[in-house]
Protein backbone atom coordinates (compact mmCIF):
# COMPACT_ATOMS: atom_id res chain seq x y z
CA UNK A 1 0.00 0.00 0.00
CA UNK A 2 1.26 3.88 -0.82
CA UNK A 3 2.08 5.91 2.46
CA UNK A 4 -1.07 8.09 4.05
CA UNK A 5 -1.18 11.81 4.47
CA UNK A 6 -2.83 13.59 7.49
CA UNK A 7 -4.17 17.40 7.28
CA UNK A 8 -4.52 18.31 10.45
CA UNK A 9 -6.47 21.58 11.96
CA UNK A 10 -5.31 23.58 14.33
CA UNK A 11 -6.24 26.66 16.61
CA UNK A 12 -3.94 29.28 18.42
CA UNK A 13 -0.79 26.72 18.43
CA UNK A 14 -3.27 24.06 19.29
CA UNK A 15 -4.17 20.53 17.77
CA UNK A 16 -8.22 20.74 17.53
CA UNK A 17 -10.08 17.61 19.52
CA UNK A 18 -11.54 16.56 16.23
CA UNK A 19 -7.77 16.26 14.46
CA UNK A 20 -6.48 14.65 17.34
CA UNK A 21 -8.88 11.70 16.81
CA UNK A 22 -7.83 11.81 13.41
CA UNK A 23 -4.45 11.16 14.26
CA UNK A 24 -5.13 8.37 17.02
CA UNK A 25 -7.09 7.02 13.61
CA UNK A 26 -4.52 7.32 11.09
CA UNK A 27 -1.88 6.32 13.29
CA UNK A 28 -3.11 3.13 14.06
CA UNK A 29 -5.11 2.36 10.36
CA UNK A 30 -1.42 3.15 8.93
CA UNK A 31 0.13 0.26 10.91
CA UNK A 32 -3.27 -2.09 9.99
CA UNK A 33 -1.78 -1.63 6.30
CA UNK A 34 1.63 -1.19 6.66
CA UNK A 35 2.55 2.57 5.55
CA UNK A 36 3.81 5.21 6.73
CA UNK A 37 2.20 8.39 7.91
CA UNK A 38 3.20 11.79 7.03
CA UNK A 39 1.50 14.69 8.82
CA UNK A 40 0.79 18.44 7.41
CA UNK A 41 -0.07 20.97 9.36
CA UNK A 42 -0.73 25.00 9.31
CA UNK A 43 1.31 25.55 12.60
CA UNK A 44 4.95 24.64 13.34
CA UNK A 45 4.65 21.80 15.83
CA UNK A 46 7.48 20.26 17.60
CA UNK A 47 8.18 16.16 16.75
CA UNK A 48 7.75 15.47 20.23
CA UNK A 49 4.08 16.00 19.56
CA UNK A 50 3.91 13.18 17.17
CA UNK A 51 6.36 10.65 18.31
CA UNK A 52 3.86 8.78 20.68
CA UNK A 53 1.93 8.11 17.12
CA UNK A 54 3.56 4.51 16.08
CA UNK A 55 3.60 5.42 11.87
CA UNK A 56 4.22 9.17 11.79
CA UNK A 57 7.27 9.42 10.18
CA UNK A 58 7.39 13.43 9.14
CA UNK A 59 5.17 16.73 10.13
CA UNK A 60 5.22 19.20 7.84
CA UNK A 61 4.61 22.69 8.40
CA UNK A 62 2.54 24.15 5.69
CA UNK A 63 3.19 27.75 5.55
CA UNK A 64 0.70 30.14 3.74
CA UNK A 65 0.35 33.72 4.52
CA UNK A 66 -3.10 34.05 2.84
CA UNK A 67 -4.75 30.74 3.62
CA UNK A 68 -7.43 32.35 5.45
CA UNK A 69 -8.51 34.51 2.49
CA UNK A 70 -7.90 30.81 0.25
CA UNK A 71 -6.03 32.39 -1.43
CA UNK A 72 -2.80 29.71 -2.24
CA UNK A 73 -1.47 28.45 -5.20
CA UNK A 74 -0.81 24.81 -3.74
CA UNK A 75 1.75 23.68 -6.73
CA UNK A 76 4.46 23.10 -4.24
CA UNK A 77 2.13 21.00 -1.81
CA UNK A 78 1.31 19.11 -4.63
CA UNK A 79 4.56 18.57 -5.53
CA UNK A 80 5.59 17.40 -2.39
CA UNK A 81 2.71 15.28 -1.81
CA UNK A 82 3.88 13.33 -4.83
CA UNK A 83 7.55 12.91 -4.08
CA UNK A 84 6.29 10.72 -0.75
CA UNK A 85 4.10 8.09 -2.68
CA UNK A 86 1.50 9.63 -0.88
CA UNK A 87 -1.87 6.92 -1.84
CA UNK A 88 -4.50 7.89 0.91
CA UNK A 89 -5.23 10.87 2.51
CA UNK A 90 -7.79 11.81 5.70
CA UNK A 91 -8.81 15.03 6.83
CA UNK A 92 -11.45 16.49 9.15
CA UNK A 93 -14.33 18.67 7.57
CA UNK A 94 -13.25 22.45 7.48
CA UNK A 95 -14.31 24.93 4.87
CA UNK A 96 -10.36 25.56 4.07
CA UNK A 97 -9.30 22.36 4.01
CA UNK A 98 -11.94 21.11 1.80
CA UNK A 99 -10.88 23.76 -0.74
CA UNK A 100 -7.62 22.84 -1.00
CA UNK A 101 -8.55 18.95 -0.52
CA UNK A 102 -10.99 19.21 -4.19
CA UNK A 103 -8.44 20.54 -5.69
CA UNK A 104 -5.34 18.17 -5.01
CA UNK A 105 -8.00 14.99 -5.40
CA UNK A 106 -8.72 16.36 -9.33
CA UNK A 107 -5.04 16.59 -9.78
CA UNK A 108 -4.44 13.32 -8.66
CA UNK A 109 -7.45 11.51 -10.64
CA UNK A 110 -8.80 9.78 -7.30
CA UNK A 111 -12.10 9.94 -5.65
CA UNK A 112 -12.89 12.38 -2.58
CA UNK A 113 -15.31 10.99 -0.02
CA UNK A 114 -16.96 13.55 2.31
CA UNK A 115 -18.85 13.57 5.63
CA UNK A 116 -17.38 10.17 6.24
CA UNK A 117 -18.36 8.47 9.56
CA UNK A 118 -16.50 4.69 9.44
CA UNK A 119 -13.89 3.25 7.17
CA UNK A 120 -13.46 -0.58 6.82
CA UNK A 121 -10.99 -2.40 5.07
CA UNK A 122 -12.82 -5.23 3.06
CA UNK A 123 -12.42 -8.22 0.64
CA UNK A 124 -11.80 -5.73 -2.31
CA UNK A 125 -11.54 -2.31 -1.35
CA UNK A 126 -12.45 -0.57 1.45
CA UNK A 127 -16.53 0.13 2.37
CA UNK A 128 -17.23 3.69 3.96
CA UNK A 129 -20.41 4.79 6.09
CA UNK A 130 -21.22 8.24 5.36
CA UNK A 131 -23.39 10.89 7.27
CA UNK A 132 -26.57 12.38 4.75
CA UNK A 133 -29.03 14.57 4.90
CA UNK A 134 -27.85 16.75 7.65
CA UNK A 135 -27.05 13.57 10.20
CA UNK A 136 -30.49 12.21 9.72
CA UNK A 137 -29.61 9.70 7.79
CA UNK A 138 -26.10 7.09 6.79
CA UNK A 139 -25.33 5.51 3.54
CA UNK A 140 -22.58 2.81 2.96
CA UNK A 141 -20.57 3.23 0.00
CA UNK A 142 -17.78 0.82 -1.32
CA UNK A 143 -14.36 2.17 -3.22
CA UNK A 144 -12.47 -0.24 -5.15
CA UNK A 145 -8.75 1.17 -5.49
CA UNK A 146 -6.05 1.53 -3.13
CA UNK A 147 -5.87 5.93 -3.62
CA UNK A 148 -9.22 8.07 -2.03
CA UNK A 149 -9.42 11.32 -0.23
CA UNK A 150 -11.47 10.89 2.80
CA UNK A 151 -13.14 13.84 4.63
CA UNK A 152 -14.35 12.92 8.33
CA UNK A 153 -17.58 14.72 9.65
CA UNK A 154 -16.06 16.38 12.43
CA UNK A 155 -18.73 13.55 14.64
CA UNK A 156 -16.34 10.97 13.36
CA UNK A 157 -15.54 8.70 15.84
CA UNK A 158 -13.71 5.04 14.99
CA UNK A 159 -11.83 2.53 17.65
CA UNK A 160 -8.90 0.84 16.57
CA UNK A 161 -6.63 -1.04 18.65
CA UNK A 162 -3.69 1.35 19.85
CA UNK A 163 -0.31 0.66 18.44
CA UNK A 164 1.32 3.62 20.86
CA UNK A 165 4.91 4.22 19.73
CA UNK A 166 8.27 6.08 20.12
CA UNK A 167 9.01 7.21 16.72
CA UNK A 168 11.22 9.35 15.33
CA UNK A 169 9.45 12.25 13.58
CA UNK A 170 11.16 14.51 10.78
CA UNK A 171 10.52 18.16 10.40
CA UNK A 172 9.91 19.99 7.10
CA UNK A 173 8.58 23.09 5.99
CA UNK A 174 7.16 24.49 2.66
CA UNK A 175 5.70 28.00 1.37
CA UNK A 176 3.02 28.11 -0.67
CA UNK A 177 2.70 30.94 -3.71
CA UNK A 178 0.17 33.57 -3.44
CA UNK A 179 -2.50 33.80 -5.98
CA UNK A 180 -1.87 37.56 -7.36
CA UNK A 181 -5.48 38.29 -8.83
CA UNK A 182 -6.93 37.82 -5.34
CA UNK A 183 -6.17 40.04 -2.59
CA UNK A 184 -6.61 39.59 0.95
CA UNK A 185 -7.47 42.98 1.84
CA UNK A 186 -8.62 42.93 6.11
CA UNK A 187 -9.08 39.82 8.64
CA UNK A 188 -11.22 39.87 11.41
CA UNK A 189 -11.11 36.96 13.42
CA UNK A 190 -13.48 36.29 16.33
CA UNK A 191 -12.34 36.88 19.42
CA UNK A 192 -12.96 36.30 23.22
CA UNK A 193 -15.31 33.10 22.46
CA UNK A 194 -15.14 29.55 22.21
CA UNK A 195 -15.35 29.05 18.34
CA UNK A 196 -18.62 26.52 18.42
CA UNK A 197 -17.37 24.11 15.53
CA UNK A 198 -14.41 23.46 17.46
CA UNK A 199 -16.26 23.24 21.46
CA UNK A 200 -15.85 20.30 23.18
CA UNK A 201 -19.04 21.66 25.65
CA UNK A 202 -21.63 23.92 24.18
CA UNK A 203 -24.46 25.48 25.86
CA UNK A 204 -27.33 26.76 23.19
CA UNK A 205 -29.98 28.29 24.46
CA UNK A 206 -33.66 29.17 23.02
CA UNK A 207 -36.33 30.89 23.16
CA UNK A 208 -37.72 29.83 26.32
CA UNK A 209 -35.02 32.76 27.59
CA UNK A 210 -37.90 35.31 26.81
CA UNK A 211 -35.70 38.27 26.60
CA UNK A 212 -31.74 39.26 25.51
CA UNK A 213 -31.81 40.87 28.83
CA UNK A 214 -31.38 36.90 30.27
CA UNK A 215 -28.77 36.12 28.77
CA UNK A 216 -26.03 36.92 31.67
CA UNK A 217 -27.14 33.39 33.04
CA UNK A 218 -26.21 31.55 29.73
CA UNK A 219 -22.76 33.38 29.74
CA UNK A 220 -22.00 32.99 33.14
CA UNK A 221 -22.49 29.27 32.94
CA UNK A 222 -20.73 29.10 29.83
CA UNK A 223 -17.82 30.42 31.00
CA UNK A 224 -17.72 28.45 34.10
CA UNK A 225 -18.14 25.11 32.14
CA UNK A 226 -15.77 26.22 29.61
CA UNK A 227 -18.35 26.12 26.96
CA UNK A 228 -18.96 28.11 24.19
CA UNK A 229 -22.47 29.82 23.70
CA UNK A 230 -25.17 28.66 21.09
CA UNK A 231 -28.85 29.75 20.33
CA UNK A 232 -31.93 28.54 18.32
CA UNK A 233 -32.41 30.40 14.46
CA UNK A 234 -35.48 32.85 16.25
CA UNK A 235 -33.30 33.82 19.09
CA UNK A 236 -30.85 35.03 16.12
CA UNK A 237 -33.41 36.23 13.94
CA UNK A 238 -34.69 38.27 16.54
CA UNK A 239 -31.01 39.77 17.19
CA UNK A 240 -31.00 38.53 20.66
CA UNK A 241 -27.83 36.83 19.80
CA UNK A 242 -25.53 37.48 16.82
CA UNK A 243 -26.27 35.42 13.69
CA UNK A 244 -22.80 33.11 14.25
CA UNK A 245 -24.38 31.49 17.60
CA UNK A 246 -27.25 30.05 15.16
CA UNK A 247 -26.85 26.07 14.99
CA UNK A 248 -29.04 24.24 12.79
CA UNK A 249 -29.64 22.92 9.30
CA UNK A 250 -29.18 26.73 8.63
CA UNK A 251 -27.00 27.46 10.76
CA UNK A 252 -23.71 25.83 12.17
CA UNK A 253 -23.00 22.30 12.49
CA UNK A 254 -21.36 21.01 16.25
CA UNK A 255 -19.81 18.27 17.38
CA UNK A 256 -19.31 18.87 20.92
CA UNK A 257 -18.69 16.31 23.55
CA UNK A 258 -21.19 17.57 25.32
CA UNK A 259 -24.79 19.92 24.17
CA UNK A 260 -26.86 21.36 27.22
CA UNK A 261 -30.01 22.26 25.35
CA UNK A 262 -32.13 24.70 27.57
CA UNK A 263 -35.55 26.56 26.97
CA UNK A 264 -34.94 25.16 22.78
CA UNK A 265 -37.90 23.18 21.89
CA UNK A 266 -36.24 20.46 19.74
CA UNK A 267 -37.86 21.33 15.83
CA UNK A 268 -35.77 18.89 13.18
CA UNK A 269 -34.57 21.73 11.41
CA UNK A 270 -32.33 22.24 15.00
CA UNK A 271 -31.82 19.33 16.12
CA UNK A 272 -30.04 18.77 12.20
CA UNK A 273 -26.90 20.99 13.64
CA UNK A 274 -26.70 19.48 17.03
CA UNK A 275 -27.10 15.96 16.24
CA UNK A 276 -23.32 15.01 16.21
CA UNK A 277 -23.25 15.60 19.73
CA UNK A 278 -21.97 12.91 21.63
CA UNK A 279 -24.02 13.44 24.64
CA UNK A 280 -26.88 15.75 25.08
CA UNK A 281 -28.52 17.52 27.78
CA UNK A 282 -31.88 19.20 27.70
CA UNK A 283 -33.60 21.28 30.08
CA UNK A 284 -37.25 22.26 29.26
CA UNK A 285 -40.19 23.15 31.58
CA UNK A 286 -42.44 21.27 29.36
CA UNK A 287 -42.13 17.32 29.33
CA UNK A 288 -43.58 17.26 25.90
CA UNK A 289 -40.82 19.46 24.54
CA UNK A 290 -39.46 17.07 21.72
CA UNK A 291 -36.01 17.66 22.34
CA UNK A 292 -36.42 15.06 24.89
CA UNK A 293 -36.69 12.01 22.92
CA UNK A 294 -33.52 13.09 21.64
CA UNK A 295 -31.65 13.66 24.51
CA UNK A 296 -29.60 11.38 27.03
CA UNK A 297 -30.45 13.05 29.65
CA UNK A 298 -33.21 15.39 30.87
CA UNK A 299 -34.23 18.08 33.11
CA UNK A 300 -37.70 18.94 33.47
CA UNK A 301 -37.69 22.52 34.53
CA UNK A 302 -37.64 25.84 34.37
CA UNK A 303 -34.19 27.31 33.02
CA UNK A 304 -34.37 30.38 35.62
CA UNK A 305 -34.55 28.32 38.62
CA UNK A 306 -32.26 25.09 36.70
CA UNK A 307 -29.52 27.54 35.64
CA UNK A 308 -29.15 29.83 38.43
CA UNK A 309 -28.81 26.63 40.65
CA UNK A 310 -26.25 24.73 38.16
CA UNK A 311 -24.31 27.88 38.66
CA UNK A 312 -24.14 28.05 42.45
CA UNK A 313 -23.17 24.72 42.31
CA UNK A 314 -20.09 25.03 39.86
CA UNK A 315 -18.63 28.09 41.63
CA UNK A 316 -18.90 26.79 45.31
CA UNK A 317 -16.42 24.07 43.97
C1 LIG B 1 -36.40 26.20 6.58
C2 LIG B 1 -36.22 26.31 8.07
C3 LIG B 1 -34.94 26.26 8.58
C4 LIG B 1 -34.74 26.37 9.95
N1 LIG B 1 -33.47 26.30 10.44
C5 LIG B 1 -33.30 26.33 11.78
C6 LIG B 1 -32.00 26.20 12.34
O1 LIG B 1 -30.99 26.07 11.62
N2 LIG B 1 -31.86 26.22 13.68
C7 LIG B 1 -32.94 26.37 14.53
O2 LIG B 1 -32.74 26.39 15.76
N3 LIG B 1 -34.17 26.50 14.02
C8 LIG B 1 -34.38 26.50 12.68
N4 LIG B 1 -35.63 26.66 12.19
C9 LIG B 1 -36.72 27.01 13.13
C10 LIG B 1 -37.27 25.79 13.84
O3 LIG B 1 -38.27 25.18 13.07
C11 LIG B 1 -37.88 26.19 15.20
O4 LIG B 1 -38.88 27.17 14.98
C12 LIG B 1 -36.86 26.76 16.18
O5 LIG B 1 -35.77 25.87 16.33
C13 LIG B 1 -37.52 26.96 17.53
O6 LIG B 1 -36.65 27.67 18.36
P1 LIG B 1 -36.80 27.57 19.94
O7 LIG B 1 -36.83 26.14 20.33
O8 LIG B 1 -35.81 28.47 20.56
O9 LIG B 1 -38.21 28.27 20.21
P2 LIG B 1 -39.64 27.67 20.56
O10 LIG B 1 -40.11 26.72 19.52
O11 LIG B 1 -40.50 28.84 20.86
O12 LIG B 1 -39.39 26.81 21.88
C14 LIG B 1 -39.06 27.37 23.12
C15 LIG B 1 -38.96 26.22 24.10
O13 LIG B 1 -38.59 26.74 25.36
C16 LIG B 1 -39.38 26.10 26.36
N5 LIG B 1 -39.50 27.05 27.47
C17 LIG B 1 -40.22 28.20 27.53
N6 LIG B 1 -40.03 28.81 28.70
C18 LIG B 1 -39.16 28.03 29.40
C19 LIG B 1 -38.58 28.14 30.70
N7 LIG B 1 -38.83 29.19 31.49
N8 LIG B 1 -37.76 27.15 31.11
C20 LIG B 1 -37.51 26.07 30.32
N9 LIG B 1 -38.00 25.94 29.08
C21 LIG B 1 -38.82 26.91 28.62
C22 LIG B 1 -40.70 25.79 25.73
O14 LIG B 1 -41.31 24.70 26.37
C23 LIG B 1 -40.26 25.43 24.28
O15 LIG B 1 -40.01 24.04 24.17
C24 LIG B 1 -35.85 26.55 10.81
C25 LIG B 1 -37.14 26.57 10.28
C26 LIG B 1 -37.33 26.47 8.92
C27 LIG B 1 -38.73 26.49 8.38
Amino acid sequence: MKNIAVFIDSKSGQITESSKRLLDFTSNWAIQHGAITHVYGFEPFSSELFSAYASIKQYTHIKAPELVNHNQVIAPLFDEIQSKEIGQFFYVKTLLMDTMASSIANSLHIPLISNVLNVEKVAVGFQLTKSVFSGKATITTEIKGESFMIAFSKSFSIDLPSHAGNSVVGLSEITLGIDQQNKLLENHPLTGSIPLPDAAIVLGAGRGFKDPSNWWIVEDLAKELGAATACSKPVSDLNWRPHHEHVGQTGVKIAPKLYIACGISGAIQHLAGVNGSRKIVVINNDPEAPFFKHADYGIVGDVFDVLPRLLNKLKSH
